[in-house]
C-alpha cells in the first residue's frame, strides 16, 4: 500500500526540511534523482548518455530550478543540455547560473526551441509543478507539442505539466505533457494516480519528508495488500462459513449479466453462489455449481447481495432491490439499482441503513448524486465527487473508469489506477459486481472488497488481454490467473 499526498499537503512538509536543511539542499536532492531517472532513460533508449541531447523546459518557478539543476548534472556526465527558458527573467537564478557555468545552451527564442525539441533525443518538463494553476501559457504548448510530433519522450520533472496535479484534469485548451515517465519528490501527488496516462511509470525520490507527511489523502493497494485480504478457506470450513452470495441480476433481455455476475462470483471466492432472477436457465447451463431460482423471495440464505446488473428499473426490479435491501446482510448495488437509488429517496435510505457498496460508472454517478444539493461532478475531481456522494448517502462508493475511486463514509479513500483501458468493454462492469459481492459476503469491509476486486479485475483484464482486445467473457476467465497472482505477491 502507498499513500498519496495533496500539493498542499507536500509544500507543508517541505517548510519544516527546508527550515532545517542548508539553503538550496532539498532541491539538489531532487534534481540529482531526476538526472538519475533521465540518465536510466537515456541509457535504455540511446545506449549512452554522453552526447546525447537533452532539453530542458524551464517554468517561473522551483520546478523550473529542478530542471536547471538536473540539467547541471546531465552536463557534468557529459549530454549536451539545452535549457529552453519559458519565462527568461523568472528562471531559478542559481539553478540558471549553474548551468550557465557548466556550458549549457540556453534559449529564450521560440523558434530554435522548437527545432531543439525536435532534435533532442530526452526532454525534461520542468515548466511547471505542484503550484500549477490552469492551462498551460504560452509558448509552452508550442513546445509540448513539438515533442509530441517528433515522438521525443518526456520525462515530467514532479508533474507533467498542463494536468492539474490534484484533480489530474487538463484545463485549458486541453494542451498538456503526455510523460513517458515521470519523476516525483517526497511524495506522490493525486495526479499520479488519477491521470497514470499522462505521468507513465512515476520513480519517487526520497528527499526526507516521511516524517513530517501527515494522514495520505488518497491510499493505493499493491498486490501483496490485495492478496493477504484475499479469502482463503481453512480446515474446519465448508460451503457455508465462508460466506454465500447471492446474485439478483438478468432478465430475459439481459440474462448475460446474469451469466457474467454469478460466474465471476463463483470464480472469486470458494463456497457458494446462490443466482435469483429470470436467467436462472442460463446461469445453470453455463455455471452448474450456481444454486439458482427464479426470485429472491425463496433463494435461500445469503451473507451478502450483489444487485442490479441487467435487473431492469420497473417495479419487478425495484421490489427485488427493496427486498435485498431490507436481508439484513451487505448489499452490492449496481446498473439498474444504481438508476433505482437515484430516483427514490425510500431506496437510498434503506440502502443508507444497512451496508452498502454502488458500483456506478460516469452515468450511473449522475443519477445517484442528482438528488444532492449542488450534485458533485467526477469530471470536476473524481476523488470530491466520490467522497462526497459516499458521505451524504451513507453509502461506499465505487466509481469505475480509467481510475478507479473507492470512497466511504468515513472518508476514506482508494484508487486503483488501470495499466489499460481494455477493460472500458460491456459487460466488464458485471464481472466486477460479482467479484466484489463474493468479497462482501466473505467478510471484507466494503472498502476493501472494492479495492481488491477492482484490482484483480484489472489485474485479470491484463492478463485476459496481453496487448489486444478482451471481451467481458474472457475478463471473467483471467479471474483465476489474477487472484493467483496476487496470492504469490504475499
Ligand atoms: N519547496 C521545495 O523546497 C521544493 C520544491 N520542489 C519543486 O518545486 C516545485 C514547486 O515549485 P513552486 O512552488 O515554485 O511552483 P512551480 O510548480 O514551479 O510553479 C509556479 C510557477 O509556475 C508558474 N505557473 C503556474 N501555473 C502555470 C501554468 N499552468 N503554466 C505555466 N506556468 C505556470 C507560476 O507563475 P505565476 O502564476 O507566479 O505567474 C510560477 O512562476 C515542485 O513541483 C517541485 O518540482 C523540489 O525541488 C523539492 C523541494
Ligand atoms: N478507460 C478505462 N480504463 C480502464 N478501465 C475502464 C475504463 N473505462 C471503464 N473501465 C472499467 O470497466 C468497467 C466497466 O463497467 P461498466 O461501465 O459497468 O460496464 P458494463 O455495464 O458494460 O458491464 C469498470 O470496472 C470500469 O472501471
Ligand atoms: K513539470
Amino acid at each position: 500500500m502507498y499513500g498519496v499526498w495533496t500539493p498542499e499537503q507536500v509544500q507543508a512538509a517541505e517548510e519544516p526540511v527546508l527550515a532545517r536543511t542548508p539553503e538550496g539542499a532539498l532541491m539538489r536532492r531532487a534534481a540529482y534523482g531526476a538526472a538519475g531517472v533521465a540518465l536510466r532513460m537515456l541509457g535504455e533508449r540511446t545506449g549512452g548518455v554522453v552526447g546525447r541531447r537533452v532539453v530542458v523546459l524551464v517554468g517561473a518557478g522551483n520546478n523550473g530550478g529542478d530542471g536547471l539543476w538536473a540539467g547541471v548534472e546531465l552536463r557534468r556526465r557529459g549530454a549536451a543540455v539545452t535549457a529552453v527558458l519559458l519565462s527568461p527573467d523568472r528562471a531559478h537564478p542559481a539553478g540558471l547560473a549553474a548551468l550557465r557555468a557548466a556550458r549549457a545552451r540556453v534559449l529564450t527564442e521560440v523558434e530554435p526551441a522548437v527545432t531543439a525539441v525536435g532534435r533532442a533525443d530526452l526532454v525534461l518538463d520542468a515548466i511547471v509543478g505542484t503550484s500549477a494553476r490552469g492551462g498551460l501559457r504560452d509558448p509552452a504548448p508550442l513546445l509540448v507539442g513539438a515533442a509530441d510530433t517528433a515522438r521525443v519522450p518526456v520525462l515530467a520533472i514532479d508533474t507533467p505539466s498542463g494536468v492539474d496535479p490534484l484533480v489530474g484534469t487538463v484545463p485549458g485548451d486541453g494542451s498538456a505533457v503526455t510523460a513517458a515517465e515521470t519523476v516525483t519528490f517526497g511524495a506522490r501527488k493525486p495526479v499520479h494516480v488519477l491521470n497514470r496516462a499522462r505521468c507513465g511509470p512515476v520513480t519517487l525520490i526520497d528527499i526526507g519528508l516521511g516524517p513530517e507527511l501527515p494522514e495520505p489523502t488518497v491510499r493505493v493497494l499493491d498486490a501483496a495488500d490485495v492478496g493477504a485480504r484475499w479469502p482463503v478457506p481453512g480446515p474446519t470450513d465448508d460451503k457455508y462459513t465462508q460466506g454465500v452470495v447471492g446474485i439478483a441480476a438478468g432478465s430475459a433481455t439481459y440474462p448475460g449479466a446474469a451469466v457474467l455476475a454469478s460466474g465471476a462470483a463463483a470464480l472469486a471466492t470458494s463456497g457458494m453462489v446462490r443466482y435469483a432472477g429470470s436467467a436462472a436457465d442460463e446461469v445453470r447451463a453455463a455455471w452448474p455449481e450456481v444454486v439458482a431460482t427464479d426470485h429472491v423471495s425463496d433463494a435461500g440464505r445469503v451473507q451478502a447481495w450483489a444487485v442490479g446488473p441487467g435487473l431492469g428499473t420497473d417495479d419487478a426490479g425495484a421490489a427485488t432491490l427493496r427486498h435485498v435491501l431490507d436481508a439484513g446482510v451487505p448489499v452490492l448495488a449496481d446498473a439498474d439499482a444504481i438508476t433505482l437509488l437515484g430516483a427514490d429517496a425510500d431506496l437510498r435510505a434503506r440502502a443508507a441503513a444497512t451496508t452498502t457498496l454502488v458500483t456506478p460508472h460516469a452515468g450511473e454517478f449522475a443519477r445517484l448524486v442528482a438528488s444532492l444539493d449542488d450534485p458533485p461532478d467526477p469530471a470536476v475531481d473524481r476523488v470530491t465527487a466520490a467522497r462526497r456522494a459516499a458521505a451524504e448517502l451513507g453509502v461506499t462508493v465505487l466509481l469505475k473508469g480509467n481510475a478507479t475511486v473507492v470512497a466511504a463514509p468515513d472518508g476514506r479513500v482508494l484508487v486503483h489506477p488501470a495499466g489499460s483501458s481494455w477493460l472500458a468493454t460491456a459487460g466488464s462492469g458485471d464481472v466486477l459486481s460479482g467479484v466484489a459481492g463474493a468479497l462482501l459476503a466473505a467478510g471484507l469491509d466494503p472498502v476493501d472488497a472494492a479495492g481488491c476486486a477492482a484490482f484483480v479485475h484489472a489485474r485479470a483484464a491484463e492478463l485476459g488481454s496481453a496487448g489486444s482486445p478482451v471481451p467481458a467473457s474472457h475478463v471473467q476467465a483471467a479471474l483465476s490467473d489474477a487472484i493467483r497472482s496476487v496470492r504469490e505477491a504475499v
